[in-house]
């Protein structure tokens, strides 16, 4: 008897989720898509120094033709150097600051059309709101909320009349700080929350043109930004972003490159950041039903698993405020 109900009780168990999964193979959208970065143009804000740096040497290295911009023009020849001795490819700079449209649009016009455009450039500057002065408030979204803007709507013409027409990527960094807002990162967590929505509206818009949206969700990376935003981290922020391990630009490019030539929206780069994405799936595009199932099926246990995170948290800032008194 109790043989029978185990076998009925599987075998109802083994339908359910076989059903699950063929219905989800059915319905995700956007379809899976591969984007080739061989012998096309990746262009890549930000690719003078950290991850865009890691990034533009990877993408050369397998045969991209590579763009980088970014602001200061020295930097910007030390990293075409530093990847022609590493990749012995050339790559191709331009200086201008993505807070201003003007010249963003007169860089991207001259490299010419884009295959896969990498927001990358950003900036951060932790302090607690109530202190941060408004000047770096608005400096946070400008730099990575507005100037993605501005990359985007400067490429988007030339990347839709891509004479060859092979699937294009618009690949944005945001960070684990754009899944979940952190102590000390109020302007800097808004800044990538929104490029989130940005995101999201932006796939929509532009799969008809066979452009596909990669948002890429880091932790803490060790790069020259970082060493920077470490001599003034709030000491709590350095103790809540610890919750997930720390990584090298060179892991963090190489995740993202992955990510966007699979096509897949939600990038993540280490294990706790695997687990942060399903924790806050909520209503992005899915491409893969494996990933749509397991996002389903672990939906209720992760609620249960980040509140746990969030019941940690506030102990860390009691304890943090109890011996401040
Ligand atoms: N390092 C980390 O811990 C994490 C970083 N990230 C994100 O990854 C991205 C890269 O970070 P990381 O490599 O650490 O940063 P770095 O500070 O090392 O590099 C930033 C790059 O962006 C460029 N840049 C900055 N401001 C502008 C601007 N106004 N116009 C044009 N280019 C600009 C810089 O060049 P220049 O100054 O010459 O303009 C540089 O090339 C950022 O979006 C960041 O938010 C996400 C999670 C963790
Ligand atoms: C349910 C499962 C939860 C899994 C664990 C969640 C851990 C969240 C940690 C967030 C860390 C944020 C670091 C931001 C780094 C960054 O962007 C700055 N260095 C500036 O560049």
């Amino acid at each position: 008897m109790a043989d029978l109900s185990i076998a009925f009780f599987s075998f109802l168990l083994l339908f359910f989720s076989l059903s699950l999964l063929f219905f989800l193979a059915f319905i995700v959208r956007p379809r899976p898509v591969k984007v080739p970065i061989k012998n096309r143009h990746v262009f890549i804000s930000g690719g003078s120094s950290g991850i865009g740096l890691a990034l533009a040497q990877q993408a050369a290295s397998e045969g991209a033709k590579v763009s980088i911009l970014a602001r200061n023009t020295g930097r910007l020849e030390e990293a075409k150097e530093s990847i022609r001795l590493s990749t012995g490819r050339d790559v191709a700079i331009f200086s201008a600051d993505v807070r201003d449209y003007k010249a963003v649009k007169k860089a991207v016009e001259e490299a010419g059309p884009i295959d896969v455009l990498v927001c990358n450039q950003g900036v951060f500057v932790p302090q607690e709101l109530e202190t941060q002065d408004i000047e770096e408030i608005k400096f946070m979204i400008d730099v990575n909320l507005t100037g993605t803007f501005h990359l985007i709507k400067a490429a988007l013409p030339g990347m839709k009349s891509r004479s060859n027409r092979g699937p294009g990527s618009i690949a944005i960094m945001s960070s684990q700080a754009g899944q979940v807002g952190i102590y000390g990162y109020t302007a800097y967590s808004a800044s990538k929350f929104g490029l989130r929505g940005l995101a999201e509206a932006l796939q929509q818009e532009v799969i008809g043109e066979n452009i596909h949206v990669s948002l890429i969700f880091p932790p803490d990376t060790e790069t020259p930004g970082f060493a920077e935003e470490n001599k003034r981290r709030p000491k709590l922020t350095s103790i809540l972003a610890a919750s997930s391990g720390s990584m090298k630009a060179d892991e963090v490019a190489k995740k993202a490159l992955n990510g966007l030539k699979s096509g897949n929206f939600i990038v993540p780069c280490n294990f706790e950041g695997f687990f942060l994405s399903l924790a806050t799936s909520g209503l992005s595009p899915q491409r893969s039903f494996l990933m749509a199932f397991i996002e389903v099926i672990a939906a209720g246990i992760l609620r249960v698993v980040g509140l746990c995170f969030q019941w940690n948290w506030y102990g860390s800032i009691e304890k943090f405020l109890e011996e401040r008194k």
